[in-house]
């Protein structure tokens, strides 16, 4: 369980055109003009969970994963990792968590995917016999044993960010942070990756807090979205209902036997907007939540008889850009 409270973070910023000691000078003193990242945010996590945490460039996402794990201490408000602080109880907290992060690795760059395990059950004091329980099991879901006698460095992306993900599970945590985990990988490693991802949420039971800039990601992992901008919570709630508040209209593009004339309706009448009129071709925005597609085609028959039909809905990137 995550628990954050009003958590806010202010980084101090000493004047660019200031000498080395007088930058020291102002680290210590606390001079220099104020940054607030974090901006008064707060939310639960529940176990079993799969959360998204996106925002734009610069919008404090990293500031928020390091005051989770520890890394960075907040300026003010609270953080609780299974009722623990992970800046009091860091060690404790750190055998709950799992990081992954897509654009560097936590394996040794030289050595076989198996020795970089080793080492890091060494450095968690995993007992031989765990690590080869854990192993088996993650080798089940994760498929290692094809690369595990493989240096890191000549693996591919979609195996490199496996075995980091194996990597982040050895311990065994509750909580996984992942961030970026798709990055850089072609369409097929990224559907590869997220069925793993999924399976790590559903058959292991972790909690998951997603950070990505890939909308698909999102879409296709998360029940749960929290979306941070400017440092301040903007949205924390499911994409459905992401979808509705934004409500970006559904588009419907139909065929007509014949050309299409446009009478005087107006759109109160109509339920739709008529967005382009193009010969044969009508294209109609309309809200789903108020209106039915069938009954927009029935409406739509004044105009001819339809001869092919499609609909979009609103593209998940176009809302969130709304939203940022
Ligand atoms: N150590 C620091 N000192 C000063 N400012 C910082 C520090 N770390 C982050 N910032 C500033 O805090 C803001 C939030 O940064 P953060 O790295 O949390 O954003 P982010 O959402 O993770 O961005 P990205 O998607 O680019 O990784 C930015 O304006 C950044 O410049």
């Amino acid at each position: 369980m995550i628990e954050v409270k009003h958590l806010h973070k202010t980084f101090r910023i000493p004047a660019p055109h200031l000498s080395r000691w007088e930058r020291i000078k102002a680290a210590v003193t606390g001079d220099g003009a104020e940054k607030t990242a974090v901006r008064d945010i707060s939310f639960t996590v529940g176990p079993g969970e799969f959360v998204g945490y996106i925002g734009p460039n610069g919008a404090g996402k990293s500031t928020t994963i390091k005051m989770l794990t520890g890394i960075l201490h907040p300026t003010s408000g609270e953080v609780r990792i299974d009722g623990m602080s992970p800046h009091k109880d860091r060690r404790r907290v750190v055998s709950r968590l799992g990081v992954v992060f897509g654009q560097r690795s936590q394996l040794w760059w030289d050595l076989p995917v198996r020795d970089s395990f080793d080492i890091l059950c060494a450095m968690y004091r995993i007992d031989r016999q765990r690590q080869q329980r854990t192993l088996a099991e993650l080798d089940g879901l994760l498929g290692l044993g094809e690369f595990a006698d493989t240096p890191v460095r000549k693996l591919s992306l979609g195996q490199r960010m496996r075995a980091d993900l194996a990597a982040a599970l050895l311990h065994e945590p509750d909580i996984l942070f992942l961030d970026e985990p798709t990055i850089g990988l072609d369409v097929i490693a990224k559907r590869n990756i997220r069925g793993l991802l999924s399976k790590v949420n559903r058959e292991l039971g972790k909690t998951v807090l997603l950070t990505t800039h890939d909308m698909d990601d999102i879409e296709q992992l998360c029940d749960r979205v929290m979306v941070i901008n400017h440092g301040s919570l903007a949205y924390d709630g499911t994409i459905g209902e992401l979808r509705e508040r934004i409500g970006l209209p559904t588009i419907l593009r139909v065929s007509f036997e014949a050309a299409v004339s446009l009478d005087n309706a107006t759109e109160p009448e109509l339920g739709f907007t008529v967005a382009e009129a193009n010969g044969c071709e009508l294209t109609v925005h309309f809200n789903r939540q108020e209106l039915p597609a069938l009954e927009v085609l029935r409406r739509l028959e004044r105009y001819g008889t339809a001869q092919d039909v499609h609909m979009e809905e609103p593209d998940f990137e176009e809302i969130i850009h709304k939203v940022y």
